[in-house]
């Protein structure tokens, strides 16, 4: 896992991005690198296999992970994926995402992050329940309310999150809702906690674009992935007066000049499955999409889309990572040196973990908040942390990106040093 003083590795691999992402911060730090070898280590990682019991009666095992990156600041905290492609090297590059996004908008949390590999759309919603049941069960010997506390990610859902708390409860004997993030409100979830994502994205947009004199009222964006966060932050973004003129899924993307009805968008796929075949607007493929002229760009889907190979064709100003990793290390440099701005996935997908705190806030003191106050305590949380951020990137001339793990670093090593952690 180790790798010589930022130098580019595998380019295209999660972990190894993120591995040179920190430290390139570390040597403008000139931190101890003893010490950036305790942060970069992930401090626990459980593999488990899940068996599962197929509707046609039929057994499947299935692999899963739950990795703690970092626990110096609190508990850990981190979603779970499911996918056909996780691997257990993006969960520890995505529990090692958590633990610098965190300490960022300064909330006190570890990182963790968990997965399955597997497609939850070839399963029943009977098979992805007990799915689900068995993981927790494997992984309950290390998540708990003061613990590791898991939340949505790809393919999960606050379904997925209440069976989640459910199966734990019932291991304990009564309701533990603060468990888990990202509940249902029914059952101890958070107003707001649904959007939070996308519209903790939409907030760092609006500041890169008061600070790069761009009127979004007048703007056009692209967003790729229409899920959980992009739909949002696209909806958000239209809600600004902001012109949508792309969006796409895993099936494909479209694209209309004038501007998507976002509203309109969301309804469609919920009918249909997929953006595509939307009408009143062109087909466009994903590379297509990434390279349209637009102001801003909002990678919402998947790790290692703007690579080495496409970066030069970004023509957007301001790029909004609302997904983990988008960017690889060697394209993030390309767009630097273009002048595109990019705020970095650790500051503008950290609105979903901020709310996910207040959500496990409210649940310990079974006290609820009303949504304009967890909007307002949002944005104020995001606002500050992006200010934070962009002081120092004009002080020190260095990108948001470096920025913003400067601040972490200094943050968990702090914590690392005031607990003793570094023997
Ligand atoms: N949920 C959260 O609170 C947070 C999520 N994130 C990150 O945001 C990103 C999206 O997560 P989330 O919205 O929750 O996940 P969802 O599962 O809700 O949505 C993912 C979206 O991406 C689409 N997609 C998948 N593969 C591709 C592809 N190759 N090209 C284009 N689109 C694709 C999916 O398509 P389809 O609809 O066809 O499946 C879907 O629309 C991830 O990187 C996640 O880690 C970060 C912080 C918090
Ligand atoms: O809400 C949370 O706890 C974490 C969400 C997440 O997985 C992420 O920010 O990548």
């Amino acid at each position: 896992m180790e790798m010589a003083n930022c130098v580019y590795d595998n380019n295209n691999d999660l972990l190894q991005s993120t591995f040179f992402q920190v430290e390139r911060a570390a040597t403008r730090m000139g931190l101890d690198p003893g010490l950036l070898k305790v942060l970069k280590e992930p401090k626990r990682i459980l593999t488990v296999s899940v068996p599962l019991r197929k509707d046609d009666g039929s057994l499947d095992v299935y692999q899963g992970f739950r990795v703690q990156h970092n626990l110096a600041r609190g508990p850990a905290k981190g979603g779970i994926r499911f996918h056909q492609d996780v691997t257990l090297e993006e969960v520890i590059a995505l529990a090692a995402l958590m633990t610098w996004k965190c300490a960022v908008v300064d909330i006190p949390y570890g990182g963790a992050k968990g997965g399955i590999i597997c497609n939850p759309k070839e399963l029943s919603t009977g098979e992805l329940e007990r799915l689900t049941r068995r993981y927790v069960t494997e992984i309950s010997i290390i998540i708990g309310p003061e613990k590791d506390i898991p939340a949505p990610d790809v393919n999960t859902n606050p379904q997925v999150m209440a069976w989640i708390m459910d199966t734990f409860s019932m291991q304990h004997g009564y309701s533990i809702p603060a468990v888990v993030t990202g509940k249902p409100l029914e059952i101890g979830g958070s107003q707001g906690r649904n959007e939070a994502t996308g519209r903790g994205c939409v907030y760092t947009i609006e500041e890169a674009a008061s600070g790069c004199g761009l009127n979004l009222a007048e703007a056009t964006a692209a967003v790729q992935g229409f899920g959980n966060v992009g739909a949002v932050a696209a909806a958000c973004l239209n809600d600004l007066g902001c012109r949508v003129v792309a969006v796409s899924d895993s099936k494909g993307g479209v694209y209309c000049e004038g501007g998507l009805d976002i509203a309109e968008v969301r309804e469609y796929k919920e009918r249909t499955g997929s953006v595509v075949g939307y009408p009143d607007a062109t087909p466009i493929t994903q590379q297509e999409l990434l390279a349209l002229d637009c102001d801003i760009l909002v990678p919402a889907a998947l790790e290692n889309q703007i690579t080495e190979a496409n970066a030069a064709d970004i023509r957007a100003k301001i790029v909004a990572e609302a997904a983990n990793g988008p960017t690889t290390a060697r394209a993030d440099d390309i767009l630097q040196q273009r002048g595109i701005m990019v705020i970095p996935d650790i500051l503008a997908n950290a609105g979903g973990v901020v709310v996910s705190y207040f959500e496990w806030v409210q649940g310990m003191q079974h006290f609820f908040w009303s949504k304009d106050e967890v909007n307002r305590q949002l944005r104020r949380r995001i606002v500050s942390s992006f200010r934070e951020v962009w002081e120092i990137a004009q002080r020190e001339r260095v990108s948001m990106r470096t920025a913003a793990y400067m601040i972490a670093l200094e943050r968990v090593k702090k914590a690392t040093l005031l607990r003793g952690l570094f023997p």
